[in-house]
């Protein structure tokens, strides 16, 4: 049994072929970067894992079982933009989910129970290098900041599954690199399994144990639309020499299938 399987998995939109045939297993613990050219279906993928979208056809099982279409605490998300709540404080934004889970109706908890959601997210809040920010405000933090908030956003859910969509994409050099490191020791610390789009195909080899690459296979210059994109290389970069080989190849196809 694998932790995630793809099996046969196609998806359109209307008449628009965006995916297709899609068979891929993954394992607890793996990071998988996933570069292609803009709209090519990567999101796609990344929503079908989460189950805010179905496959048209084919299925994608974790532990075995269906993605469910709701929410559902094994899967955390990150987009670029920042999503976390404007209006709420680091420590607030990072207590929200739990306290909601905890207080169904009221949307408030007290007490001691408010306590140990507050100790959890004080936790989480150092684990990502925001402890001198925890009352600050998302207006008050830098765009490098914001993230690693959406990403004590997400842990505090213990997910097993971290679902990152361009999320340094929007982030200066210098910050990408401190955030590297971090998306590396959070990945290790709380043994995720990581899906990441990304179009910076280093970064996808910097941080990945896997490299998916989407390119449209089949073209039918009358029918644009008719194929979808699908994996046409899956690289692993466990080892050094798996790197050489996949930054020859990347070398060699980046440009083709990749917008540098
Ligand atoms: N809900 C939707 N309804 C119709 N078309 C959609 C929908 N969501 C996405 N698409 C289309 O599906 C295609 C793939 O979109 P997707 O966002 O998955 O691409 P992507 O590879 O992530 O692109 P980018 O790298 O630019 O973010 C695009 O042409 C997009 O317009």
């Amino acid at each position: 049994m694998s932790f995630l399987t793809i099996d046969d998995v196609w998806k359109s939109y209307a008449d628009v072929q965006i995916l297709e045939r899609l068979t891929l297993k993954v394992e607890q613990g793996e990071f998988v970067s996933m570069v292609g050219a803009s709209g090519c279906g990567k999101t796609t993928l990344l929503k079908m894992i989460l189950g805010s979208e179905q496959p048209t056809r084919g299925q994608i099982q974790l532990e075995d079982q269906p993605i469910s279409p709701e929410p559902n605490q094994a899967r955390g998300i990150v987009f670029q933009k920042y999503s976390v709540f404007p209006h709420l404080s680091v420590l607030q934004n990072v207590m929200i989910a739990d306290e909601f889970t905890a207080a169904r109706f009221l949307g408030r908890t007290f007490g001691k129970q408010k306590q140990q959601i507050a100790d959890k997210a004080i936790g989480f809040i150092e684990a990502v290098g925001l402890s001198h920010a925890i009352h600050k405000y998302p207006h008050q933090l830098s765009g490098g900041m914001q993230q690693r908030l959406a990403i004590a956003q997400a842990l505090m859910k213990s997910p097993k599954i971290l679902l990152l969509d361009e999320p340094f994409g929007a982030l200066d050099p210098g910050i990408r690199k401190d955030m590297h490191q971090l998306i590396h020791k959070v990945w290790k610390e709380n043994n995720l399994t990581i899906f990441m789009v990304t179009h910076d195909i280093q970064e996808g080899f910097e941080l990945g144990s896997r490299l998916w690459v989407f390119d449209k296979v089949r073209h039918d210059p009358q029918a644009p639309t008719a194929y979808g994109a699908q994996i046409t290389y899956d690289l692993a970069l466990n080892s050094e020499k798996q790197q050489q080989a996949g930054q020859t190849l990347a070398k060699k196809y980046a440009k083709k299938v990749v917008n540098l």
